[in-house]
């Protein structure tokens, strides 16, 4: 039995993970809402770069609250680098949060807006923490790239996610999923809104600089909806839950500042 089970639903969803989780009420928490004006904008806050060139992706999976896309991270191949960070941090995973068919679904909303979905790209500091497991527990541990995605034209590239999406229908399934570049998942402007916080799920760790694209990548609402064909319960649990509105509402700012990109 590992952990404590937690879910998006109405007993074991984001209300009651303090429960076994405490830090939910904790000073750093995410996703947060982003009121644009109040964001200072830093002179010396660089531009942020990422270098997913070489990346190399082993598989995607259902872990029974998300689909991921897992990352060899065993060297510098792909990272992302610049704007707050010290130094570079490596791609470790990508995952999504979404809604229901015509509801938000993404975790940050912009002045109080929610977008359909959001997806995050996990990285961490390689250069000061020797394992993954302890980086995501160190302040300055994880950088988590967040990318809102809107409904409108197909996205070019989205399909070859949701053309396997079929083969992760069940949580636990996980297959083959190599020499993909999620460079091609960027918007075209990299101006963000950084801020210091935590994992949308548990553990929640407070480990998590968060770097959130201001430009939202546009996908159609068919690309979602097969998001929504994807399963939170096992292949030979006579449930059928629809994984959907597998997000956390934002938390309380706590007095943090969020800083703006040019
Ligand atoms: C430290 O390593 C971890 C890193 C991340 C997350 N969870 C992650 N948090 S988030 N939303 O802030 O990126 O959420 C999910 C959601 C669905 C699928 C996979 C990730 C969990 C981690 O350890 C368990
Ligand atoms: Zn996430």
């Amino acid at each position: 039995m590992t952990g404590h089970h937690w879910g998006y639903g109405k007993e074991d969803g984001p209300s009651s993970w303090y429960k076994n989780y405490p830090v939910a009420e904790g000073n750093r928490q995410s996703p947060i809402d982003i009121v644009p004006n109040e964001a200072s904008h830093d002179r010396d806050l660089g531009p942020i770069m990422t270098n997913y060139d070489h990346c190399t992706s082993i598989n995607i999976s259902n872990n029974g609250h998300s689909v991921v896309v897992e990352f060899n991270d065993s060297d510098d191949r792909s990272v992302i680098k610049g704007g707050p960070l010290d130094n570079p941090y490596r791609l470790k995973q990508f995952h999504f949060h979404w809604g229901g068919k015509g509801h938000g679904g993404s975790e940050h909303t912009v002045s109080g807006e929610g977008f359909a979905s959001e997806l995050h790209l996990v990285h961490w500091n390689a250069v000061k923490y020797k394992t993954y497991g302890e980086a995501s527990t160190a302040p300055d541990g994880l950088a988590v790239l967040g990318i809102f995605l809107e409904t409108g034209d197909d996205h070019r590239w989205l399909h070859m996610i949701t053309d396997v999406l079929y083969m992760v229908k069940y949580k636990g399934s996980i297959t083959d999923f190599k020499g993909f570049n999620p460079n091609c998942l960027l918007p075209s402007s990299l101006h963000y809104w950084t801020y210091l916080g935590s994992l949308t799920t548990p553990p929640l760790h407070e480990s998590v600089i968060w770097i959130i694209l201001k430009e939202p990548i546009e996908v159609s609402e068919k690309q979602l909806g097969m998001f929504r064909m994807l399963l939170f319960t096992e292949e030979d649990d006579d449930q059928k839950m629809r994984m959907e509105n597998n997000f956390r509402p934002p938390q309380p700012i706590k007095g943090r500042r969020v800083r703006s990109s040019n």
